[in-house]
């Protein structure tokens, strides 16, 4: 069974609802999904997982969230030759750095060996029913390219 873990970062919700879009989706899809909020696990865990993905809200000026912080440094560490990764967000484009940690996540991502799975997807605060097409929209990439 092909099993994706989600890794959370959310202060109001907006992005916690996105990782549940993203976890139904692959869910219908057949794949077993671990949903963790992001201080309860560490970088490595993503080992168990075939399908590695990160959702996170971008704080400050374009800052990661303070409690994602040890686990975006600990992932820069980490190899994962052979996983698929996938990052989703919410922002507000009302600030300069619009989701600018799912960029970073991307980045951190690429120094693991991991395969992209799809384009990230960036939400403007909360999800609206253009954003859950484009969430199912990635979640169906991530299992093509993992099943590839
Ligand atoms: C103090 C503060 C700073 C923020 N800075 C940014 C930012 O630089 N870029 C951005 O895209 N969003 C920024 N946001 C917006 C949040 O990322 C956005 O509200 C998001 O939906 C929060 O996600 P959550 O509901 O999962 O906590 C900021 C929000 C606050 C309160």
């Amino acid at each position: 069974m092909t099993l994706a873990k989600i890794v959370y970062a959310s202060m109001t919700g907006n992005t916690e609802e996105i990782a549940d879009i993203v976890a139904e989706e692959l869910e219908n899809l057949g794949i077993d999904v671990e949903k963790e909020e992001c201080t309860q696990v560490d970088a490595e865990d993503f080992n168990d997982a075939d399908i590695c993905i990160v959702a996170t809200y971008t704080y400050g000026d374009g800052e990661l969230p303070d409690e994602i912080v040890d686990f975006y440094e600990e992932l820069q560490d980490t190899t994962l030759n052979g996983k698929v990764f996938g990052v989703v967000g919410s922002g507000d484009t009302f600030y300069e750095f619009f989701c600018q940690s799912v960029n970073d996540f991307e980045q951190a991502f690429l120094k693991t060996g991991a395969t992209k799975g799809a384009e990230s997807v960036k939400v403007d605060l909360a999800a609206e029913e253009e954003d859950i097409e484009k969430l199912e929209a990635f979640a169906k990439k991530v299992v093509e390219t993992v099943q590839a």
